[in-house]
């Protein structure tokens, strides 16, 4: 039987899709199996435990950095030796992004940190997806707590942002989060749920799109989410996918954890077979701490 082209054409599909295709002994041979030396079977079971396709590790460098730090941080992570099989991306500022794309070595993408919702025009302070395309900058974080908590951007929005940035090739990493009141009120789903349901309002591309889910309470403050805790809303909110989406959507997305990730951290995290992967803040400004926690992909082999 033929796999799904939804499935074939991509590495981004667990174990169970496959059993469910019937494509387990006919698809090609899996990257994971390349690279690990090992038979399809496992390959295709650590791909199982890693939740969903390749692990993918954000660095959003938020408003921090002088062309000196950045040249100073570039330089470390072209010398750091990086996991091959993980996809790697950084955020600079708006104004050092063709700095850092013109001295990174092209193993690391590079995002912004937020995007116009439509075509650029005659909008005072704004970058439109047009100009991001125009330098090579790939992707975008939405949906960021800062933008939401302390700027104001609304679900709907950002929903808005995420699809026009889609329609112009710029892949988004969305974001999603709850309040610590809202975790002690007992509505990290609702809240998640919520804005998710924005995000799928309007997109219809799920192929270029990351989730982080970043609870508000672990951004910054040292406090980050437990293995367990950070495994329990992944998986609510890639069974909501499977549920409101497609359950191609579900298995193949990736769900990324952010806050107070760090290098001491990331490895027990990345056990967690939904942890796809992580979007990191103050520890993405040190390149050695930046490729641990790239690195700890590792952990996740190990597991399976
Ligand atoms: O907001 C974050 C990434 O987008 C997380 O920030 P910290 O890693 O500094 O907690």
């Amino acid at each position: 039987m033929a796999a799904p082209s939804s499935l074939a054409s991509s590495h981004l599909y667990r174990l169970a899709d496959l059993r469910r295709a019937g494509v387990a002994a006919a698809a090609p041979a899996h990257p994971q199996q390349l690279r690990l030396g090992c038979s399809r079977r496992r390959a295709q079971r650590v791909v199982a435990m890693a939740g969903s396709g390749k692990f993918f590790v954000g660095g959003n460098w938020k408003c921090n950095g002088t062309k000196d730090s950045v040249s100073k941080l570039v330089t470390e992570l072209n010398a750091a030796t990086l996991e091959p099989d993980v996809d790697v991306v950084v955020a600079p500022p708006f104004i050092y992004i063709d700095q850092v794309k013109n001295s990174l070595t092209d193993r690391i993408e590079v995002s912004a940190q937020n995007v116009w919702i439509g075509k650029g025009g005659a909008y005072t302070g704004e970058i439109s997806a047009e100009q991001l395309v125009d330098i090579g900058c790939q992707w975008v974080i939405l949906g960021h707590s800062e933008r939401r908590h302390v700027i104001g951007e609304d679900d709907q929005f950002i929903g808005k942002k995420a699809a026009y940035a889609l329609s112009q090739n710029v892949k988004v990493i969305a974001c999603i989060g709850e309040l610590l009141e809202e975790r002690e009120a007992g509505k990290t789903f609702d809240v998640c749920f919520k804005q998710m349901k924005a995000f799928a309002d309007s997109i219809t591309n799920w192929a270029d799109v990351v989730i982080a889910y970043e609870p508000v309470w672990a951004i910054g403050t040292g406090k980050v989410a437990t293995p367990e805790q950070a495994q329990e809303v992944h998986a609510a909110v890639r069974d909501w996918l499977k549920t409101n989406v497609s359950p191609e959507v579900a298995s193949g997305i990736r769900i990324i954890y952010g806050g107070s990730v760090n290098a001491a951290n990331c490895a027990e995290l990345a056990k967690k077979e939904d942890i796809d992967g992580f979007l990191v803040g103050g520890a993405s400004l040190k390149g050695p701490d930046f490729a641990t926690i790239i690195n700890s992909v590792t952990s996740k082999k190990v597991a399976a």
